[in-house]
């Protein structure tokens, strides 16, 4: 396929992001702590801060049933749902359409008192993976959201502090096939994702705050999401 100038950098977080993701929380090493737990899902941070700012890498897990991978994927990926289950976006452009599956977005977020406002311009790439754990298991499917520059929308010229984010939507769909043969249906699959995030803020904001922050938004985020995409699909055909 004809390599874009982003290609290089893409396929080589892509494949980083996608390995840290299918580590386990055990093998990560210490320090991940659970924060937040609810059913299935499992939000666990650690602390750290750069130059004296906070940023908390974040990584949960969650099982859902009922979608897809590629269903969870696609809902995350494509802009045209994004005001729909993204509650801290205030505003948001595509400033590229790279191809058909890699864009470039610059969002600008809610301010968040007393830190200043927040933009983030990043490029996003929704990907199929060959299942290599289990052969004829379904393909898993990501989506990987890294912060770029964009010449157009220099950092911190406006009223905006420009932050910076690696994301990675990582999806397994599960199959339980029914035992009399007969179709597939939303009750025979259910997701495991694990969504990873690590956001710098990019300017001073009181640790005390954002750890608030975070620690109200990532499941609010996560479950207001899952909960978007269990409705938008439940009366479609199955997306594998
Ligand atoms: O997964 S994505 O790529 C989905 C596309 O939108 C993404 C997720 C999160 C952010 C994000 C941007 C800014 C901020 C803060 C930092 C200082 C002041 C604003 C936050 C804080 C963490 C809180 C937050 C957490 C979850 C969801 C939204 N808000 C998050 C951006 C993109």
């Amino acid at each position: 396929a004809l390599q874009h100038r982003l290609w290089p950098d893409i396929d080589r977080l892509v494949k980083q992001q996608v390995a840290m993701s299918r580590m386990g929380i055990g093998d990560c090493g210490t320090g991940w702590q659970l924060f937040a737990e609810d059913g299935e899902m499992k939000m666990y941070r650690r602390e750290e801060e750069i130059d004296g700012m906070v940023v908390d890498p974040l990584k949960a897990v969650h099982i859902v049933k009922g979608i897809t991978g590629h269903e969870v994927c696609h809902y995350f990926f494509n802009p045209k749902y994004r005001y729909d289950w993204e509650t801290t976006l205030e505003h948001m452009t595509v400033l590229e359409n790279i191809s058909d599956d890699t864009l470039v977005f610059l969002q600008t977020h809610k301010r968040i008192w007393p830190a200043s406002q927040r933009d983030v311009v990043f490029w996003s790439h929704i990907r199929k993976l060959p299942n290599d754990q289990d052969r004829d298991g379904p393909d898993i499917w990501t989506v990987v959201n890294n912060s770029t520059e964009s010449p157009e929308h220099p950092a911190n010229v406006g009223k905006c502090v420009r932050i910076y984010l690696t994301v990675c939507l990582l999806c397994q769909t599960r199959v339980h096939p029914p035992k009399d043969g007969a179709p597939i249906t939303r009750d025979d699959v259910s997701c495991k994702i694990t969504y990873c995030s690590v956001v710098n803020p990019g300017g001073w904001a009181p640790a005390s705050v954002l750890r608030a922050v975070y620690k109200r938004e990532y499941p609010k985020f996560l479950k207001r999401f899952t909960a978007y995409v269990i409705n938008q699909t439940k009366n479609k055909p199955l997306m594998f």
